[in-house]
């Protein structure tokens, strides 16, 4: 059996890439510790939300997991993992097995059930409410509808789920099929397996994520653009810390994603936020002072916005656990040219005296440290302020970032004691007055 200390990579190239930079690849492919909620405070406060959670875990394990909130991020929810004793080992001889492949196998070992279109393989003669062994392919080479044991040495053990969707619902008639097939019970990782419980009362939201936001640190009234927004997490924390009064311009590339700003926006009843689909790299508007000011919609005039959010397209190399790399070097070394170049965007966007985070869900230099040392020395106008409030560790060393510099840059990474979570970097400008 495939024993995963590592991820599996399809890209030798990649592989060695990464290792030569440091990175610990045993903590990029297991799963983050702590899972998290943010609370919409609009809604609920963050004690009733941890009550309503903690009978729900009450009512699923006999040693539940603590549940525990932040001092300095009131709106955080921190569940913790199950006594070693509630993992599981994997009983092959006396149940039969599911596959899935890596993607979904990541997302169960973070909590999430399975969904009808995340099952790959099922023994025949599974029946409802079978415990199953779930495994996950890391090879990619498992057929949809599989019905026999699938033999393979890089297959990962998940964990155990039981059987509420059958091999005849699942793989005959019309697809995709609705529905959980799979309601995981327990897996190696610890992590309670309760699924995605958001809500318009909470959002399942990596810390570093929220964090992020915080450290833009969005006041009321104020003209905010959100340069790379979909599915829209940040812009309804943004909405959420301004009480809804302001203006916040989401912006996202591609029309399908935009839509699910859309619907996030009338689910939580949202006033404040505008989402447009548009190309972010294309956002300035060179036919200075077109339009009006309170008509604010892309192409935008230059100094438009107080502060500017740019969750910057990424590799997602933070996105622990992964269980197998796909990216080819190519597809890495092609991020930081558009990190770039939204980042100019942003410059000429931002109002002087205006603030500006960067952040990505990547753990390598080339698209953090890299990008914030390119940008100081591009555009003068600005200056690193500390991401606070701090809870990653300080960036790592970079040519052209001082030790002071790295200081007051956030990384969440392998080296990140306090909170075991997701791989991020988080970066504050400020544009200078003139
Ligand atoms: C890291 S995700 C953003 C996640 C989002 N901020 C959140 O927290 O929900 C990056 C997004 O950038 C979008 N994107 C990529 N290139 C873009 C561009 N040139 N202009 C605008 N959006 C872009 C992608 O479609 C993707 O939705």
């Amino acid at each position: 059996m495939f024993n995963s200390k590592s991820p599996f990579f399809h890209c030798p190239l990649v592989e060695l890439q990464l290792s030569k930079r440091n990175l610990d690849l045993a903590w990029l492919s297991t799963a983050p510790s702590i899972t998290t909620y943010r609370v919409n405070l609009l809604q609920t406060t963050t004690e009733r939300y941890k009550n309503d959670i903690k009978s729900l875990l009450e009512e699923r394990y006999e040693n539940p997991p603590k549940i525990y909130t932040l001092s300095n991020i009131p709106e955080v929810l921190c569940i913790g993992t199950l006594p070693i004793s509630q993992t599981v080992n994997p009983s092959v001889e006396e149940h039969r097995e599911v596959i899935v492949d890596s993607c979904c196998g990541a997302a169960l070992l973070r909590g999430a059930h399975i969904y009808a279109v995340g099952v790959l393989a099922m023994e025949s003669g599974t029946k409802l409410h079978d415990m199953v062994n779930v495994y996950a392919d890391l090879t990619g080479k498992c057929k949809k509808g599989t019905n026999v044991r699938f033999e393979s040495n890089k297959k990962m053990y998940i964990g155990q789920g039981r059987v509420l969707m059958q091999r005849y619902q699942l793989f005959t008639g019309p697809q995709p099929k609705a529905g959980v097939a799979v309601e995981m019970l327990n897996t190696i990782s610890g992590v309670p397996s309760i699924g995605d419980l958001s809500s318009f009362k909470a959002l399942l939201q990596n810390l570093p994520s929220i964090v992020c936001v915080r450290v833009l640190n969005p006041q009321k009234n104020e003209t905010i653009l959100d340069m790379c927004a979909a599915p829209g997490n940040k812009t309804t924390h943004i909405a959420e810390l301004m009480q809804d009064e302001g203006l916040i311009v989401a912006l996202d590339k591609t029309f399908n994603r935009t839509t699910l700003i859309e619907e996030k926006i009338k689910k939580y009843k949202l006033n404040s936020i505008n989402a447009f689909t548009y190309d972010a790299t294309k956002a300035v508007d060179i036919k200075l002072n077109s339009r009006s000011s309170n008509d604010i919609k892309p192409p935008f005039k230059p100094e438009t916005f107080d502060r500017i959010l740019l969750d910057a397209p990424c590799s997602a190399l933070g996105n622990r656990p992964i269980l197998a790399v796909k990216a080819t070097t190519k597809m890495l070394d092609s991020y930081p040219r558009i990190q770039r170049k939204l980042i100019t965007n942003a410059v000429a966007l931002l109002k002087p005296g205006g603030c500006l985070v960067y952040s990505t869900c990547s753990v390598t230099i080339s698209e953090n440290e890299e990008i914030v040392a390119w940008a100081l020395t591009k555009h003068l106008e600005l200056e690193l302020e500390e991401a606070i409030p701090i809870l990653g560790s300080k960036a790592w060393p970079c040519q052209g970032l001082s030790e002071r510099q790295r200081s007051m840059l956030q990384r969440f990474c392998c080296d990140t004691k306090q909170y075991d979570t997701v791989g991020f970097f988080i970066a504050k400008f400020v544009k200078k007055r003139k």
